[in-house]
């Protein structure tokens, strides 16, 4: 049967990337997706926007929701001090299978933990699962249509703090426009949007950047 992207990709990583060496897989990846095929990776242009992020927030607990084939994981992760952890959520058992290979071979498998499974039910578990009490970093980056109700749950959960930083992908394209419209206007949130394109292409995309005022 005919491999799938994902596999393609991982195999991307496996052939050009160094085992161990987190930019490398970034780069292999980035390179696969311009000069092969496209794939819904945050991608470098938009990447050094999250980078800068979460450099700025230096998080000691981070979640992700919507791994694929986990290269924002590696982005993120490759940034985090030794002890910190980053929870990644992810549905689909295909994404996550070439997402736990690509972690691996970044070397950051001892900082990542990869969770299956729907976002809806896993953020209610994050305290009896892992002890979390709140989240000063949330990358969110899957269903569009999740969004809202995802951080809403997390709202309701007490997983938010004041001063968690969640920073969203698409809110352009594909486009998130409940989402936008909810922390932009709620006065729980002090918003702000980071203007880039869609990875890999000319198209507008951005990254929404909220700060929960608790
Ligand atoms: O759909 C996207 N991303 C979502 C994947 C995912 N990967 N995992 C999930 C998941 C969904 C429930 C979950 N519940 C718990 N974990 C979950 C994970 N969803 C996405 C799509 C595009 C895109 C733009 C233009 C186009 F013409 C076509 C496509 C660009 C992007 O940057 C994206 O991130
Ligand atoms: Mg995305």
């Amino acid at each position: 049967t005919r491999s799938t992207r994902p596999q393609r990709l991982l195999r991307a990583v496996q052939q050009k990337a160094i085992k161990g060496d987190p930019q490398s897989v970034i780069s292999a990846i980035d390179y696969f997706c311009r000069h092969s095929e496209w794939a819904m990776n945050v991608g470098d242009e938009k990447g050094s926007i999250l980078d800068s992020v979460v450099c700025e927030v230096c998080p000691t607990t981070a979640l992700e929701l919507g791994t694929y084939c986990g290269y924002s994981t590696v982005r993120i992760a490759r940034l985090l001090p030794p002890g910190t952890k980053l929870i990644t959520l992810e549905f689909n058992p295909a994404f996550a299978a070439v997402a736990r290979q690509v972690i691996e071979y970044a070397g950051l498998q001892n900082k990542v933990c990869l969770v299956e499974g729907a976002s809806g039910d896993l953020i209610p578990k994050m305290c009896q699962m892992f002890g979390i009490k709140t989240f000063d970093f949330v990358f969110i980056d899957h269903w569009k249509d999740r969004y809202l109700p995802d951080i809403k749950l997390l709202e309701e959960c007490q997983l938010l703090r004041k001063g968690s930083i969640l920073l969203a992908d698409n809110v352009i394209c594909p486009g998130t426009p409940e989402y936008l419209e909810y922390v932009r206007n709620s006065p729980h949130y002090e918003s702000k949007y980071f203007k880039s394109h869609l990875e890999y292409t000319k198209v507008e995309d951005g990254l929404e950047k909220s700060v929960f005022l608790g």
